[in-house]
């Protein structure tokens, strides 16, 4: 009550009666709104109104006093009715407030992703590496579909042990979906559930009113798209035939005929991997190909390195990455450059707080602005709207976008070693064996690589086009492997 009567809120756009200022908050491309209204209001910009509060944390600064140092009050996930509640998702780790269940899966996830675990996918991540490469190679045109398609393999192959080939794709086109109607339920203004969770708890039988069934359809979507690849791993554990993954390796104690709960634990910490690591991954590599084929004397420096320490008669592997410090500055230059993630995932707070001598109430919901801090110019005596992978290189206090990229504090990327490791061999083969370079009219004269990117909580560039040609080395190393 104290603190309450003598905090003001932090700045934000001015207050109008009854909805605040919420309405400012940016439909499309929020982190680019915020980071414009930075240059008024600063490091916090504050929305409130219609019964949400919310703020935007535009510095590293802000965002490790608050989500690193106070943990306790900044690491519950906002309350989405609609996919948390009624399609079920707060059944698993991404949606869960921060209780003891939360901190049981962490557990479990961090058992099967920690640095050493990931050791024994590296072959799997190069067998996907090179699976991706052929595929580009024999329709360059679908050069995007294979980057998705690989990046979600990879994570449904490390989480289930499913095989390299497509024959498991049925898996991968389940959990496609289930993202599809989740990303589509999550976008602002999409069910009114959302805007007055009250409302949940009319009756079915009521006409107009539609959101019981949307969430019974995307709950049986989510529900098919976990249990049957989890279903078929303790099949194959039965049988003895299971192959490593994260799934068997969690099981492997327990007795896969009973029904407890532990199994339903692991089906959710499993569940959640696909749409946590498939998008972001396939999003990453997505932005390099865009940047390769924008800056080609960075490719031709990318593959110079990879040539004389890999050579020209085999692939690189994942035991590569530290001799190939070019190529770790070009990935990590990437994902400053465009930050998978832009606005992180919100928080909300536990309790009220006081910060800088502004007061946050309980329940504010937290945007931790990532692309305002991999683009504050503070920050690189380089322009940040440069693609320059040089500046990782010359060590002179660069931030590295890992310390912001996966998240902070409790709610860190459990995945980022398997992310770093897939994202890297797969830029490491896709240099080592294409030529990237903007598409060409039907003169053969260069286009310019023109790209939109999408809005939701992981952004992507969509509709763009590259041209990719084998390197004259290319059908030698891919000879050796498939
Ligand atoms: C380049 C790839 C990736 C990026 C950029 C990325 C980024 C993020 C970010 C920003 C968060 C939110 C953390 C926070 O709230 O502070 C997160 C959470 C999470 N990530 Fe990743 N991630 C990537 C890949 C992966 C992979 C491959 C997996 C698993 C196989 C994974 C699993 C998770 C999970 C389970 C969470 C939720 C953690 C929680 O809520 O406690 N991620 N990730």
């Amino acid at each position: 009550f104290t603190r309450r009567k003598h905090a003001a809120y932090p700045p934000g756009p001015p207050m109008r009666p009854l909805i605040g200022n919420i309405l400012r908050v940016p439909a499309k491309h929020p982190w680019l709104g915020f980071t414009e209204l930075k240059e008024t209001y600063g490091d916090l910009v504050y929305f409130k109104g219609l019964g949400n509060s919310v703020l935007v944390l535009n510095t590293l600064k802000a965002v490790n006093d608050l989500l690193e140092r106070r943990g306790n009050i900044y690491s519950h996930r906002p309350i989405l009715t609609m996919v948390g509640e009624l399609m079920g998702l707060t059944h698993g780790m991404v949606m869960m407030p921060a209780n003891k269940t939360w901190a049981m899966h962490r557990k479990f996830a961090r058992i099967a992703l920690n640095p050493e675990a990931v050791k024994k996918y590296h072959p799997l991540q190069e067998d996907l590496a090179t699976v991706l490469v052929k595929d580009i190679i024999a329709t360059p045109e679908d050069f995007i579909l294979h980057i998705r398609r690989a990046s979600g393999r990879i994570v449904m192959s490390v989480t289930y042990g499913l095989p390299v080939d497509a024959s498991y794709d049925e898996y991968v086109a389940d959990a496609e979906l289930a993202m599809e109607i989740i990303c589509q339920a999550m976008a602002p203004g999409a069910h009114i559930v959302d805007i007055i969770p009250a409302l949940k708890h009319l009756p079915r039988w009521l006409p107009f009113i539609k959101f019981h069934q949307h969430g019974d359809y995307g709950r049986q979507a989510i529900l098919d798209s976990i249990e049957k690849p989890f279903n078929r791993v303790k099949e194959e554990l039965k049988a003895g035939t299971a192959r490593p993954s994260i799934v068997s390796s969690l099981l492997e104690d327990t007795d896969v005929n009973s029904e407890d709960n532990f199994q339903e634990t692991v089906q959710w910490i499993a569940g959640v991997l696909y749409g946590a690591g498939g998008e972001t991954v396939f999003t990453t590599v997505e932005v390099f190909m865009l940047l390769m084929a924008r800056y080609p004397e960075k490719q031709r420096k990318a593959q110079a390195e990879i040539d004389s320490v890999v050579g020209a008669d085999r692939l690189p592997t994942i035991a590569d990455r530290p001799d190939l410090p070019y190529v770790e500055a070009l990935i990590k230059e990437t994902m400053r450059w465009y930050p998978a993630v832009p606005l992180s995932i919100a928080r909300r707070t536990a309790e009220d707080d006081v910060y800088q001598g502004y007061l946050i109430p309980k329940g504010t919901v937290v945007f931790p602005n990532v692309w305002a801090i991999s683009h504050d110019a503070a920050n690189s005596k380089h322009d940040p709207a440069d693609f320059v992978p040089e500046r990782f290189l010359d060590d002179e206090g660069e931030v590295n976008p890992a310390n912001y990229a996966f998240g902070f504090g409790r709610r860190l990327c459990p995945g980022k070693h398997l992310a770093e490791n897939s994202v890297f061999i797969f830029v490491a083969s896709i240099l080592s064996c294409l030529d990237v370079s903007p598409p060409k009219d039907a003169h053969g004269n260069e286009l310019p690589v023109e790209v939109t990117y999408t809005t939701g909580l992981v952004s992507c560039p969509e509709n763009f086009r590259v041209d990719t040609v084998p390197r004259p080395s290319a059908k030698a190393k891919l000879a050796h492997y498939i």
